[in-house]
């Protein structure tokens, strides 16, 4: 069985089981459960805490688990990404009420606070700054207003936290996160569950480009051809088909789901008709 980890509280937790769920996967249907075999599938979930997830996955315990990019790295766990999940995208900054400093090199002798001591210090070292460093389970941005730090460090996704707050962000990210697939770097490797991983990370896939991309079917005039599959050039390259009316050519392809609604207007313009997009449930490409 490969064992894998899930968040069971927070930003994360959600979306992951969401994509679970439409990778074929068994999720929970009530949230005490704390772990779930799913043996028709061969995995076995256990719902963590976000931030604990890299460290049972870098101790060797958990072949794999879901957790953010920011977490992993605060935690120093021997575990690496392997796969970008497309949620829960933020940014990770300081931040300070206007005008305490523009730079981190201005932080000296001064104190941060945050829920990611690991990333900080790393940061600030980094940055030969010798300032404080105070660990806080969340609701950071207050630390400021009782004055327990001059500089936060924090989440960032919509910049209102830190708005209404009376916070200003100071210089560029610390780093972009987002969700993320990680497994052990530390003693012993990978483990021996190469192939499920493998499995697992397919499946994954498959769901991010349903996600991402729609499958788009127009008719066209041959000699308009080209210039329809530049508009249209699919992952590999799309499939042409002859129709029976002679000069005419039906074509399939995938396309951005974003750019769909451009294509069709663009592809319209060049003459091809019947122009249709339909949804993609699961892939394996
Ligand atoms: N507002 C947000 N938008 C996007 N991602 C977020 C946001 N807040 C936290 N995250 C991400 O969620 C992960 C943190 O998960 P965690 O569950 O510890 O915190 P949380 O979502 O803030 O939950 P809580 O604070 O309620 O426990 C990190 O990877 C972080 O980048
Ligand atoms: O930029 P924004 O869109 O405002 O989102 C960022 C905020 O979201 C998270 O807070 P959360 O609500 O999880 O509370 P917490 O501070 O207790 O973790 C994070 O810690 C920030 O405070
Ligand atoms: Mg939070």
């Amino acid at each position: 069985m490969l064992r894998i980890a899930v968040p069971n509280k927070g930003s994360l937790s959600e979306p992951a089981s969401a994509m679970l769920h439409e990778a074929g996967y068994q999720q929970r249907k009530d949230r005490r459960e704390l772990v779930l075999s799913d043996t028709e599938n061969e995995v076995e979930f256990f719902f963590l805490r976000p931030r604990d997830i890299a460290v049972y996955v870098g101790s060797g315990k958990l072949d794999i688990g879901i957790t953010g990019r920011d977490l992993l790295l605060d935690s120093a766990a021997d575990a690496e990404e392997i796969l970008q999940l497309g949620f829960a995208g933020s940014t990770f900054r300081y931040a300070a009420r206007p005008g305490t400093a523009s730079d981190v090199s201005e932080f000296e002798g001064m104190t941060v606070a945050t829920s990611f001591p690991g990333l900080v210090r790393s940061h600030l070292a980094e940055h030969r700054v010798d300032a404080s460093v105070v660990r806080l389970d969340g609701a950071v941005e207050t630390a400021i207003q009782l004055g327990v730090a001059e500089v936060i460090a924090d989440v960032v996704e919509t910049g209102t936290t830190l708005r209404n707050a009376g916070l200003e962000i100071i210089s560029q990210p610390i780093l972009q996160s987002e969700a993320v697939v990680i497994r052990g770097t530390g003693a012993g490797g990978p483990g021996g569950e190469d192939s499920k991983v493998q499995q697992f990370l397919r499946r994954m896939q498959g769901v991010l480009v349903a996600r991402r991309y729609v499958m788009m079917d127009y008719d066209i005039r041959a000699e308009r051809l080209e210039a329809a599959v530049a508009l249209t050039p699919g992952l590999e390259s799309p499939t042409v088909s002859p129709l029976h009316d002679q000069g005419w050519v039906a074509v399939r392809s995938m396309v951005r789901t974003k750019e769909a609604q451009r294509i069709m207007d663009d592809l319209y313009d060049l003459g091809a008709r019947a122009i249709l997009t339909t949804g993609i449930h699961a892939c394996r490409l």
